[in-house]
């Protein structure tokens, strides 16, 4: 038997690496397609490398069009997705790949989002212990952001091995511009991109600072505390994270080693690299892997810890399968690879 599955926002990124990787899928078959304002245009319009769905029509993003499949996939810009979502039965599995679906807190959605809260849904971050299990049982998954993934699995063996508090983090992480989506923002037109590396959302306001603190808290954290600054870097895609947190007396290198290790023995996508050998976005591009690896700086007492991903794959289409399957009952990489492109 195959899964049905239609794709809301197909035109965007998030939509066409869905999109690309459903039809390396073998238990799947793609149904609809919708979007916004380019309904009624082809899809190879606007995502040429997807060949065999190149003649497929865009539809409307209506309950209709959404109706009659397994599985349904938003990729649609925050806020937009719970509406859409309330008109779908609850057999359906829905996959949200924007946030409206991620914060457990009200309070912390409307200082961020500013807008009305749409719910909490099972977050789709496998690595989380107990994950799994969850995302075993439910018919909807919040995929999480592309940095909140990869801040928080750069510090998940230290939080939970206790090698840190979860207070005095410090997260700068460097993302290319799909990160952003395919709607032109001032600071990413071509010139000033290219050639240059920018901070954004300086100073705790980014909307992923309370997505960091919901999973350090979830990794045993009590009142933890994070300063993240996000950084708009030349390249296409991938994400790379240097999250720094002071530890507590009497860790070792040896301790930080030995926890990475072993928290990561067993998973699929998460490599941690040999010692001293530190993560680059290049290998982990196309796939759904994400490279880690940490130290201890003795002289300031803080572990630092490296992580990197493909913001479209692990970080939202890639992350967003791992889960189906996992919903689905389907063995956790079907259709996924952890082998990256390289150079
Ligand atoms: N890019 C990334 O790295 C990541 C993105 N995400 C999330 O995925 C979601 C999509 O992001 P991304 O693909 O980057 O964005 P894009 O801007 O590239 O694509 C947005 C998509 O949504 C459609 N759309 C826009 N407005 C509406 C509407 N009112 N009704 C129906 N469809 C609409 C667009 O269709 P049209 O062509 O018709 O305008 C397009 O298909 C966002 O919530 C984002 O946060 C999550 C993690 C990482
Ligand atoms: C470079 C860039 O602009 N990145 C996006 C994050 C994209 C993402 O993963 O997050 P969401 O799913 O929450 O949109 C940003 O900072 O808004």
């Amino acid at each position: 038997m195959t899964f049905s599955v239609a794709v809301a926002g197909c035109t965007g990124y998030a939509g066409g690496e869905v999109l690309r990787l459903l039809l390396g899928h073998p238990e799947v078959s793609i149904g609809n397609l919708t979007a916004g304002s380019s309904a009624g245009t082809h899809l190879g319009q606007h995502q040429p490398h997807l060949v065999p769905l190149a003649d497929r029509e865009v539809l409307e993003t209506t309950a209709e069009n959404l109706a009659g499949h397994d599985i349904v996939f938003l990729a649609l810009p925050h806020g937009t997705s719970g509406a859409v979502a309330a008109l779908l039965p609850d057999e359906v599995l829905v996959v949200d790949c924007g946030a409206d679906f991620r914060l457990a807190d009200p309070q912390m959605w409307l200082k961020y989002y500013k807008s009305e809260h749409a719910g909490t849904w099972p977050y789709g971050l496998p690595e989380l212990p107990g994950q799994r299990e969850t995302l075993a049982s439910t018919r909807r998954i919040a995929v999480p952001g592309c940095y909140p993934t990869t801040g928080t699995l750069a510090l998940l063996p230290a939080l939970t091995a206790g090698l840190v508090t979860g207070r005095d983090v410090v997260v700068a992480a460097a993302s290319g511009s799909s990160g952003a989506g395919k709607g032109l923002k001032p600071n990413l037109l071509g010139a000033e991109l290219f050639g240059s590396a920018s901070a954004y959302g300086v100073g705790g306001v980014h909307r992923h600072t309370p997505e960091l603190l919901q999973n350090f808290t979830r990794l045993g954290a009590d009142a933890p505390t994070v300063s993240f600054t996000p950084l708009l870097v030349p390249m296409s895609r991938g994400i790379l994270a240097v999250v720094t947190a002071p530890v507590v007396d009497g860790v070792t290198e040896a301790d930080v080693r030995a926890a990475y290790e072993q928290a990561y023995a067993d998973e699929p996508f998460v490599h941690v690299l040999p010692a001293g050998q530190w993560p680059q976005s290049q290998h982990v591009v196309g796939s759904n892997a994400v490279h880690v690896n940490a130290t201890l700086d003795p002289d300031v007492g803080r572990i630092i810890a490296i992580a990197t991903l493909d913001n479209l794959c692990k970080g939202t289409a890639g992350g967003a399968i791992q889960s189906m399957n996992l919903a689905l009952g389907l063995p956790e990489g079907t259709g996924l690879t952890s082998i990256g492109v390289a150079p």
